[in-house]
C-alpha cells in the first residue's frame, strides 16, 4: 500500500487575463485522504487541479506536496497519476500497452511491467480485456482502463477531473463504489473533481465547496450538510429549505414557519434558517406548533415522497419516508411538524 501524500495551497491565485479563476486559495489535503473540489462550472476546480498537476504556473501562491514547494517541477516529475472525464487513452494500443505506459517511461523491467499490469487490470476488474483495444470498449470500460493507467504507478497521488461525467447514472454509481474500494486498497491521497453534489457526499472524506475561485467552505460531508455556513452552501449541498429571519435582542424570528426560538446558534450574521426537507414531517394532528400547509406536488422517489407544500408565500419542501403512509391527496391541508434543533441559522452571502 501506498503512502499517500499531503498538499497544501498556501494562498493561491491563478489570473487568466482579466479573469480571476483562483483567488487565494488556502487548502490543506491531508495524507491518504479523499478530498473532493466541488462547484459550479467555472469556480476554479479544474484549475486548482491543473495547478497541482504542474499544467499550469500559479500567478501567485505556493504549492507544496510533503511539505517541498512543486512549482519548478515540471508534471512528469510530479508522481501523479490522472484520470480524466474524456478518457484520453492511446487509441492505437492495447489495454494492456496503455496502461504499461507509464512504466515503460519510467524504464521498469519486463517483467515488473508485466506483474504491475496485471494487478492494476485486476483491481479496474479488467483481465479479460487485456488484449482489446481501446476502440472495442464501453465507456465504462474505457475509463476502467484510464483509471488503471493511472494507478499502475502507484503514485502517492491521484487527481481525478470529472471523471464518471461521461457515463450514465447507473454505471457512474458503480464506478463512484469501485473509486471508493480503490482508495481504500491503495493508500493513495485523490483529490477528485465534480460539480455534482451527489458524488461528493458519497465518495469523500472532506469536501471543499469552491465558488468564484474561493473557498466557501471545507468539512465532512455530514458537517457540510448538517452545518453548512451560508446560503449558497445549504443549496449547493442537498435539496433544503431556506427561510428569511429576523434578531430581535436574544429572539429569533422565522416568520414564514410562525416561529420566535432563542438566539442560541444565530450570530449577527444570520440572515436565513435552513431546515431540511426530511427534518419536517407530515402531522396527523394540529396544535399550536404545527403550520398548516396545502400539498401541491407529491413525487415518489422509491424510498420516500417528496412533497412541495404551500404555506401562505412559502413553498415548503418535505421529505417523507414512505412507511409514514401514502402521499395525501393533492390540494388537501396538512400539518407540518419539526424540531427548533434542526434549524441551522447562516448567512445569506
Ligand atoms: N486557459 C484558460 N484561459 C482563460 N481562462 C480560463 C482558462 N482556464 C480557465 N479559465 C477561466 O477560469 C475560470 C475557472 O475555470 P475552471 O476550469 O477552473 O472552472 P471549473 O470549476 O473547473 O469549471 P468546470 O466545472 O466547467 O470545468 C473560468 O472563468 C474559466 O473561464
Amino acid at each position: 500500500m501506498t503512502t499517500g501524500a499531503a498538499v497544501k495551497f498556501e494562498n493561491v491565485s491563478k489570473h487568466f487575463g482579466n479573469t480571476t479563476a483562483l483567488d487565494g486559495l488556502d487548502l490543506t489535503v491531508r495524507s491518504g485522504e479523499f478530498l473532493t473540489l466541488l462547484g459550479e462550472s467555472g469556480s476554479g476546480k479544474t484549475t486548482a487541479l491543473n495547478l497541482l498537476a504542474g499544467f499550469f504556473q500559479a500567478s501567485s501562491g505556493t504549492i507544496l506536496v510533503n511539505g517541498t514547494d512543486v512549482s519548478s517541477l515540471p508534471p512528469e516529475k510530479r508522481n501523479i497519476g490522472m484520470v480524466f472525464q474524456n478518457y484520453s487513452l492511446f487509441p492505437h494500443m492495447t489495454v494492456e500497452a496503455n496502461i504499461a505506459y507509464p512504466l515503460r517511461m519510467r524504464g521498469e523491467d519486463r517483467d515488473s511491467m508485466r506483474r504491475k499490469t496485471a494487478r492494476a487490470l485486476e483491481i479496474v476488474h479488467m483481465s479479460q480485456f487485456a488484449r482489446r483495444m481501446p476502440s472495442e470498449l464501453s465507456g465504462g470500460q474505457q475509463q476502467r482502463v484510464a483509471l488503471a493507467r493511472a494507478i499502475v504507478f502507484e503514485p502517492p497521488l491521484l487527481l481525478m477531473d470529472e471523471p464518471l461525467g461521461a457515463l450514465d447514472q447507473n454505471l457512474r454509481e458503480k464506478l463512484q463504489s469501485e473509486i471508493k474500494d480503490l482508495h481504500t486498497q491503495l493508500g493513495s491521497t485523490i483529490v477528485f473533481v465534480t460539480h455534482d453534489q451527489r458524488e461528493a457526499l458519497a465518495l469523500s472524506d472532506r469536501i471543499a465547496l469552491m465558488r468564484d475561485g474561493r473557498l466557501e467552505q471545507v468539512g465532512t460531508p455530514t458537517e457540510i450538510y448538517d452545518n453548512p455556513v451560508s446560503e449558497f452552501a445549504a443549496r449547493f449541498v442537498g435539496q433544503t429549505n431556506i427561510f428569511r429571519v429576523e434578531l430581535r435582542g436574544d429572539q429569533v424570528d422565522i416568520p414564514q414557519l410562525r416561529t420566535t426560538m432563542p438566539k442560541a446558534g444565530a450570530d449577527g450574521t444570520a440572515t436565513c434558517a435552513v431546515l431540511r426537507p426530511e427534518n419536517i414531517r407530515l402531522s396527523p394532528q394540529a396544535d399550536d406548533t404545527t403550520i398548516s400547509a396545502k400539498l401541491e406536488k407529491s413525487t415518489f422517489q422509491g424510498d420516500s415522497f417528496f412533497y412541495e407544500v404551500r404555506h401562505e408565500d412559502a413553498c415548503i419542501l418535505v421529505r417523507a419516508e414512505r412507511d409514514a403512509g401514502p402521499p395525501p391527496p393533492l390540494g388537501s391541508q396538512v400539518n407540518l411538524r419539526f424540531a427548533r434543533e434542526d434549524i441551522v441559522f447562516v448567512r445569506d452571502t
